[in-house]
């Protein structure tokens, strides 16, 4: 698997009096196997900051690399997965899964079905393949889409609010998941989220980004105890303790953002 660095990025959207710096300076690294969630007030660059991750903008400065070598456009060692589904509404789940595999794999017909059969089964839809998305609810179409991703072995997941158009339990089971593939797989992720609590469930790292333009405002360890169930992790003194440290920095950058 692989470690991800970005080293003093700036994204300026624009130019002239239009110009918007969506992130200044920022560096984020994310190690082998880690988790590394990036959290902040509504506008403060934590898209841009996986779009340039995935190599779908240029940085206006800094340099991203992937096991020290700087990206050049996207790969498929960086998979991504987003808040919209994006998939084909006219192909079923595992068509989806398989669309586009065979582009980036030297794999054969048959070897592509059975990889998109297991990575359908480790999102637990092994029964839903031949389903249309229309016939699949939004969990199950994340996980669809999450399957697709997986399907490319990618050393690093790129997640922006994968989880943010579900409604809490959905989103609750799909973390635990995510989870599970995380530790099973050693992925090395970074998850842009909005949900305190999400964070600190998943992350090993949470960085704290400011009002825009995004900088870095403080970067958090999360240490806490993930062989216990989820309602337990969430009522220990750790977990809450990480959760109100964050929220206090995010929320010291809404007061600052709304000008009070
Ligand atoms: N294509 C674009 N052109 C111009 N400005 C943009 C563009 N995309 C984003 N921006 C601006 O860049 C800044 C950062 O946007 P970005 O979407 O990365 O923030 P975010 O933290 O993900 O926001 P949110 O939490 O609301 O999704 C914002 O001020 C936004 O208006």
């Amino acid at each position: 698997m692989a470690t991800v660095t970005l080293d003093d990025i700036t994204h300026v959207y624009g130019s002239g009096d239009d110009a918007v710096t969506a992130l200044s300076d920022v560096s984020v690294r994310a190690d082998e196997g880690e988790f590394v969630s990036i959290v902040g007030p509504s506008g403060c660059g934590k898209s841009t900051l996986l779009y340039l991750t995935g190599g779908f903008l240029d940085p206006t400065a800094g340099t991203i690399a992937v096991d020290g070598d700087p990206i050049d456009g996207p790969g498929t060692d960086r998979g991504v997965v987003f808040q919209e589904y994006a998939l084909y509404p006219w192909k079923t789940a595992m068509e989806n899964v398989t669309f586009g595999l065979s582009h980036v794999t030297d794999l054969d017909a048959e070897a592509i079905e059975s990889r998109a059969r297991a990575e359908l089964a480790r999102v637990g839809l092994e029964g839903d393949a031949d389903k249309y998305p229309t016939e699949l609810s939004g969990g199950m179409k994340q996980r669809v889409a999450i399957a697709r991703t997986l399907a490319y072995d990618p050393a690093i997941l790129l997640m922006d609010e994968p989880f943010g158009a579900l409604d809490d339990q959905t989103r609750e089971l799909l973390q635990e998941d995510l989870l599970d593939i995380c530790t099973e797989t050693d992925r090395t992720s970074l998850f842009v989220t909005h949900d305190i609590e999400e964070a600190t469930y998943l992350s090993d790292r949470v960085i704290v980004l400011t009002a825009q333009p995004g900088e870095v405002k403080t970067v958090v360890s999360v240490d806490i105890d993930r062989s216990l169930p989820r309602d337990e992790v969430l009522r220990t003194d750790a977990f809450l303790e990480t959760a109100t440290e964050i929220r206090s920095a995010v929320h010291e950058e809404l007061v600052i953002g709304s000008g009070h």
